[in-house]
This record gives C-alpha cells, sequence and structure tokens, in this order.
C-alpha cells in the first residue's frame, strides 16, 4: 500500500509537493474524525462516576463542534490540492510521452506496438489520471483512520486491541496475496487489450482489401475472435478483482463479531466497564468502515500500479541518441560513408557510399525491394545505421539532432497523409506562422490553388480523413505545397508510381520542377522523364550501388542500367500500343 503511495508522488514529478501536502491534510483529518468520539468518551466516564459537571458538557460540545469544522477544513483544502492534479500530471506527461514517441526510431512503430502504444495512452493513463487522486487520497485517510483506531482501541483493553491487530494484519496478508493475482490478471487484460486495437487497426486499414477480395468473413471472424477472448478476460479480470475485496470484507466481519463478543463477556464477568465496551464498539465500527474503503480502493490501486509499469515500460525503449550542438551547415551535400543497415538481421543496405551534391538531384533507381526507400528513410533518421556514416554538409546526421535536421528536410511521400482538417490547416502544418499570402503562393506555384478555389469552402475545406475527399493527384500536390510552404533545404522525394491523369501527371510534373529549384533532391524516381534529367543517377541492386552517373554516361556504358532502361523503354512501348 505504501509503495503504491510512493510511487504516485514520484510519478507527479513538480506537483509531487501538492500530493504531499495532500496526504498531510488527509492525516490531520482522520485525527479530527475521531476526536468527537474521545469527547463522548470523556462525557461518559463522567457520567460512569458520577463526576459530571456543566464545564464538561460545554469541554465536549466545543470538542465535537471544533473537530467537525476543522474536518471540513481539511477535507475542503485535501480536495482543492487535489482537483485538478491528476489531469495536470497527465497533460504534462501526454507532452512528454509526445515528445518521447517522436525520438523513437520508426522501426518501434510496428503493428503489435502501435496497439500497445494505444492501449497505454488511451485506457492506462485515462485510468490513472480518472482515479488516481481520489484512491490515494482514499487509502491513506482510511489507512490512518484503522492506525488510530486500532491504538485507541488498544488503550481502551489490550486484549481487544491484540484481536484487533491480529484481524488487521491478517486480513491485509490475505488481500495481499489475492491482489497479486490480480496483478498477473490486469497484465493479461493489458494484452489483450493492445491485440484488440491492433486488430481493429488491421481491420479499419484493410477494408478496401477485404472488400476487393470478399474476405469479409475471414477477417471479421478474426476479429469476432478478438472481441470474445476480450471479453472473456475481462469477465475473468472482473471476479479476480473482486476476490480481495470480498475476502478483507469477510474477515474484518468475523473480526468484528469477535470484538462485539468478547466486549460483552469482558463486561459480564466484569473485567470492563461499560463506557469502555461502548467506546470500543464505536471505534470498532471506525476501523470496519475504513477498511471497507481501503478493501475496495486496493484493487484500483493495483491496476493503477500495473498501467504505470507499462507507462514505464513504454518509456523505456530505446530512443535515437541525441545530441544537440549547435551545427552550422557548410553546404547541403549528402553523403552515404561506408553505410551498412539492417532492419532485423538480414543486411537491407551493404556498406553503401555515395554523394548527393547540393542544389542538384540525384535519382534512386532499381528493382522493387532493393533499398530505395531505406536510402532515403535513413537520411531522415527514421532508424539509426549499424556501420557507416551519413553526412550532411560534412556533418554526421547523430550529431545534429533530431529538430534541427527535420528542420531541414522535406519529405514527399508516395503515400500522402492529410489530417482531418480543413486544406489550408493541413498546408500550414509544415509552417504554423505562415500568412494567408504565403499559403497562396506556394499553392500556385504547387499547381493546387485552382482546383482548391474549386471545393465547397476553398481553403477552409475539410478534407476527410487521410484526406479522403481528394483524388490521389490532388493529394500529392497539397503534399508538394505543404513542402514547399517548409522551404528546407533538403528534399526527399518518393515519386508517385500509381497512374495518375496526363492532366493530374503535368501538373504534379510542374509542381516538382517548382520544388527542387536550388535544393538538394533526393528522389526515388520512377518516371523515365525524371530518370533522365537527373544530375545523378545511383543504380541500387540488392543493397548495393553498382553503378553511378549521368543518363547518357550510364547508357553508354551498356551494363546495369542500359538493360534497366531499355525494359522500362519496351514497357512503356507495350502500354502504349496495348
Ligand atoms: N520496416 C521494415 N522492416 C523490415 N524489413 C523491411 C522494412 N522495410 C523494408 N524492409 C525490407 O528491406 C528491403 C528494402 O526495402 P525498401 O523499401 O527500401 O526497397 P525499395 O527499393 O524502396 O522497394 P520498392 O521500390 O518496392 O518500394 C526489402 O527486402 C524490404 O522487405
Amino acid at each position: 500500500m505504501l509503495s503504491i503511495v510512493k510511487r504516485m508522488i514520484n510519478f507527479s514529478g513538480k506537483y509531487g509537493g501538492r500530493l504531499k501536502w495532500a496526504i498531510f491534510l488527509s492525516i490531520l483529518e482522520s485525527f479530527t474524525i475521531n476526536v468527537p468520539i474521545l469527547c463522548i468518551l470523556y462525557g461518559l466516564i463522567k457520567i460512569n462516576n458520577n463526576e459530571l459537571v456543566k464545564k464538561d458538557i460545554f469541554v465536549v460540545a466545543i470538542g465535537i463542534v471544533i473537530s467537525v469544522i476543522l474536518r471540513a477544513l481539511f477535507r475542503r483544502l485535501v480536495d482543492g490540492l487535489q482537483s485538478g492534479t491528476g489531469y495536470n500530471i497527465f497533460a504534462d506527461e501526454r507532452m512528454k510521452i509526445g515528445d518521447y514517441l517522436r525520438n523513437l526510431p520508426m522501426g518501434y512503430f510496428t503493428e503489435g506496438n502501435i496497439g500497445y502504444v494505444s492501449a497505454v495512452l488511451s485506457s492506462d493513463i485515462n485510468f490513472i489520471e480518472e482515479h488516481g487522486m481520489n484512491t490515494l487520497s482514499k487509502i491513506v485517510s482510511s489507512s490512518i483512520g484503522v492506525i488510530i483506531s486500532s491504538i485507541m482501541i488498544t488503550i481502551l483493553d489490550y486484549r481487544i486491541g491484540i484481536v484487533v491487530i491480529l484481524t488487521t494484519i491478517i486480513s491485509f496478508i490475505i488481500s495481499n496475496i489475492l491482489l497479486k493475482v490480480s496483478s498477473e490478471s490486469s497484465v493479461q487484460k493489458q494484452e489483450v487489450q493492445s491485440r484488440l486495437i491492433s486488430a481493429v487497426i488491421e481491420y479499419v486499414k484493410g477494408i478496401p482489401v477485404i472488400k476487393a477480395f470478399n474476405l469479409e468473413g475471414e477477417k471479421s471472424k478474426a476479429t469476432h475472435r478478438s472481441f470474445k477472448e476480450t471479453r472473456d478476460i475481462l469477465i475473468k479480470f472482473e471476479k479476480v478483482v473482486i476476490a480481495p475485496f470480498i475476502a478483507m470484507d469477510t474477515f474484518i466481519a468475523i473480526g468484528t463479531g469477535v470484538v462485539i463478543f468478547l466486549s460483552s463477556y469482558f463486561v459480564i464477568n466484569e473485567t470492563m466497564e461499560l463506557p469502555t465496551a461502548f467506546m470500543i464498539m464505536i471505534f470498532i465500527y471506525q476501523i470496519f468502515l475504513p477498511f471497507r474503503i481501503i478493501g475496495g480502493q486496493l484493487p484500483l490501486g493495483r491496476i493503477m500500479m500495473a498501467g504505470l509499469d507499462r507507462y514505464e515500460r513504454l518509456m523505456e525503449e530505446e530512443v535515437l541518441q541525441e545530441n544537440n550542438k549547435k551545427v552550422q551547415f557548410k553546404n547541403f551535400d549528402i553523403e552515404f560513408q561506408n553505410v551498412s543497415f539492417a532492419y532485423e538481421k538480414e543486411e537491407v543496405l551493404k556498406d553503401i557510399s555515395f554523394k548527393a551534391e547540393e542544389k542538384s538531384m540525384t535519382a534512386l533507381v532499381g528493382s522493387s525491394g532493393c533499398g530505395k526507400t531505406t536510402v532515403v528513410n535513413l537520411i531522415a533518421r527514421f532508424w539509426d545505421i549499424d556501420n557507416g556514416a551519413i553526412k550532411i554538409g560534412g556533418v554526421d546526421i547523430k550529431e545534429i539532432g533530431m529538430e534541427n535536421l527535420l528542420k531541414n528536410i522535406s519529405m514527399v511521400f508516395q503515400r500522402v497523409y492529410l489530417f482531418n482538417d480543413t486544406v489550408l490547416n493541413n498546408i500550414k502544418f509544415a509552417k504554423p506562422e505562415a500568412t494567408m499570402e504565403e499559403v497562396i503562393e506556394v499553392c500556385k506555384k504547387a499547381r493546387c490553388h485552382d482546383f482548391i478555389m474549386e471545393l465547397e469552402n476553398g481553403y477552409n475545406t475539410v478534407v476527410g480523413e487521410a484526406g479522403s475527399t481528394l483524388s490521389g493527384g490532388e493529394k500529392q500536390r497539397i503534399s508538394i505545397a505543404r513542402a514547399m510552404l517548409k522551404n528546407a533545404p533538403i528534399i526527399l522525394l518518393d515519386e508517385a508510381t500509381a497512374s495518375v491523369d496526363p492532366d493530374n501527371e503535368r501538373y504534379i510534373q510542374e509542381a516538382i520542377n517548382e520544388l527542387v529549384k536550388n535544393k538538394t533532391l533526393i528522389v526515388i524516381a520512377h518516371r523515365l522523364s525524371t530518370i533522365k534529367n537527373a544530375g545523378k543517377i545511383l543504380v541500387i541492386d540488392k543493397g548495393q550501388v553498382i553503378e553511378e552517373g549521368k543518363h547518357s554516361e550510364l547508357i553508354n556504358k551498356k551494363g546495369n542500367y542500359y538493360e534497366f532502361w531499355q525494359r522500362r523503354m519496351e514497357s512503356r512501348s507495350w502500354k502504349i500500343s496495348s
């Protein structure tokens, strides 16, 4: 129980002081709860000894009134300190998690981990946020209440005191054993929830494929299984969590019965005075009620601890090492020096070296799976390389710091992701402080101003989830406008392979021509015109650069590139003639 309190205080960071004050005031509140009982005891003793005078009645009344007022005051102070603290703690934590996730390598975000991250963020943290402060306060004040009442009973009669202390200790031991079991069940619950989230994400993402291949039955069966598994684990979890509460309750009820029986017996055989027995009965309920509260709160505390474990495990994942030295770039050349890289065991890039000159276009060509996307992603440090160095302007990208690195890079992906927000905000995402004039200027250059103006609300049209209301070509042009607005000196471009209509193709080409003026451009090239215009072409095969040069040089060489070009030309004429 103490561990719950300690961990919550540690977790609270800068709000830990507030929490400690709240706990201290809760302890004072618990004392004030017992003062009226002591006042009554004082009065009863006086009556029993026939010594009650007017002054005593006055003392008792004042004692009760003051303690009631103090109790209300302490409660008010505790509520004030606690209210909003949970939400404040987690507002800070969520920002911390956001920064943290940004610094994890992309490799972390596999489907399974996405489920885990979502479960921690949506279920664990929400649970602690909603119940944390309340549970903490109840556990602390009830525990203090139990301790004070136990001491009082022991002072009144040590024999009853022994029974009460033994009952208390044994109930705690029983409930602790059961709580350990419920903790394991809580881990299972989290795992099954992560799996469920992953299954749902996969199902929703795969709906177009499922429909195209008429696989509704099969896939929904798998999702259904996940729902059923979650239901079974949650029912089991409820049963396990309720068990400690019932065990504690039963044992305390037995203990209370024994105390009442013994007190009555001691009064009958005249080894205890009636007022003492009367006070013990009152104090025993002062133990019984807080104990019930603790019994109800401990399982919640355990769930919170399990949630904190998972949260801490998430925060222990290895982030990309940052080195935030102030770096001045001499230029924006990009250089790979003997770079090797494996996603898992098998090397995808093998001792690769090349230089992409500043303000020129370097095209990456090669068969599917040869490593082109990997090269581009490594420049943006989505993963860290295993050997060698990637340098920008002569500086190793590990020395640059993520923020500085990404500030200098614009990426235009094949699959464009637009947020479910207005067109304007999607473009301004690259530079939130941009003026409307700046946005319109880049949109004109990116050949998207005209179609945006034709949308229902122009720049204020909401594009729908993942940009679902726009065509592929339109989305790509918006993403080019976004990159233009960022105006970074390096552009990493994955040219669209999906065929777009000739008009769109022309617009996209014009937009790209505008985008890359005076930039270091690395392009995963698919269009023959792009490849031909590149300042340098890198032919990649099985993770190695096998040829390098301009189009004419490589054609004259009559090597791999020549064959690749011939094949492309053939397939193009085949497409045209078919
Ligand atoms: N996240 C990943 N985890 C594990 N392996 C990966 C991952 N991404 C790519 N690979 C593997 O690395 C190799 C190179 O992939 P990459 O995407 O770089 O090739 P590519 O040349 O861009 O292919 P394409 O032209 O088809 O997009 C492939 O064998 C691919 O299966």
